[in-house]
């Protein structure tokens, strides 16, 4: 069957120089001089989906799961690897993609133009919106305003009645009243049955259970298993039923042990990509040659 959504060897990378200067350094040099070493966020992630599947992510905090749904829903792009998508992809996240200074009702406007609908099609459909949001005048409001439950009841109102293909919904149904996330879970079950292909971030393998065909558990930036959701949403509540059962400094332990097993990969991927002795000045003095020529090209000495 030919896939929906293919991830080839992608890994997202993120510079943690702080300051702009050697932000500016790493970027010319193409990661070849830096001060803080780059931090590999997501290492060489590949999967993929067929049409129609519900794909549940899971991992701890800080796994790399956000960063994976940014990518899907294009918000970010990945630092190496490939993603295609057949199709159109719609993010629902917290925040995701909305403009905090303009009003929900210039949100709707923005979001649903963004993704590819015309001035009549958000007429027909903004009452639609604003009633799935249940956000009532509150709409005309910032929405720095709004809670985080009404950003993600806005977010999720605009994603669904954009069309999309693929939909990720991160975290969007953690937040708000039950009432609302029952609403979310019957259109996202109605999604399930025009043949929509969702992925579902959530840190409960309870609800991923319950929503997804598939899963794909991610551990501090590696795919660890991905397939059958059953078997894995299982495997996934087991590890939190130990990891809840350790005392609070037994789990930053874990997690400080993780995080630095994941930043020495880093360190170790960087050093056998930049550090080859020649090739690492390659850059900086083709940079220099071409201010040179330039110069040169200014004086008219050419
Ligand atoms: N802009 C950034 N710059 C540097 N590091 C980042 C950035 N964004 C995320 N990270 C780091 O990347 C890793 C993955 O973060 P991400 O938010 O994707 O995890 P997550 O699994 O979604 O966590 P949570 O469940 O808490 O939302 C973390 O170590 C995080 O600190």
């Amino acid at each position: 069957m030919t896939y929906k959504v293919k991830v080839e060897n992608v890994s997202k990378i993120y510079d943690m120089n702080r300051s702009r200067k050697d932000k500016l350094l790493s970027l010319f040099t193409f990661g070849h001089f830096y001060k803080e070493k780059p931090f590999y966020a997501l290492r060489d992630i590949s999967f993929e989906v067929e049409p129609g599947d519900s794909v549940g992510i899971v991992g701890l905090n800080g796994s790399g799961k956000s960063t994976l749904s940014d990518l899907l829903g294009e918000a970010t792009v990945p630092s190496e690897g490939k993603i295609t998508i057949n199709g159109t992809s719609s993010m629902i996240a917290i925040n995701a993609g909305l403009d905090q200074e303009l009003t929900g009702v210039e949100n709707i406007k923005k979001k649903c133009l963004m993704h590819g609908l015309s001035e009549k099609q958000i007429d027909e459909r903004y009452n639609d919106i604003l009633e799935f949001s249940e956000l009532d005048d509150f709409i005309n409001q910032p929405i720095k305003s709004y809670s985080s439950g009404m950003k993600s009841r806005l977010g999720f109102a605009i994603a669904i009645h954009t069309d999309p293909d693929v939909l990720i919904i991160d975290e969007a149904l953690s937040v708000g009243d039950e009432t609302f996330s029952n609403k979310c879970i019957e259109k996202i079950k109605q999604f399930q049955k025009e043949g929509k292909t969702i992925f579902f971030v959530s840190h409960s393998a309870k609800q991923v259970g319950r929503m997804c065909n598939k899963a794909m558990w991610i551990h501090y930036g590696e795919l660890i298993d991905y397939g059958k959701c059953v078997p894995i949403a299982n495997e996934y509540a087991r590890f939190i039923t130990k990891f809840q059962k350790m005392s609070k400094q037994d789990q930053l332990d874990y997690k400080k042990e993780m995080l630095t097993k994941q930043q020495e990969k880093s360190d170790e991927i960087s050093t056998k990509k930049y550090h080859r002795p020649l090739l690492r000045y390659i850059p900086i003095v083709s940079l220099f040659g071409l201010f040179v020529y330039s110069v040169l090209l200014q004086l008219n000495i050419f």
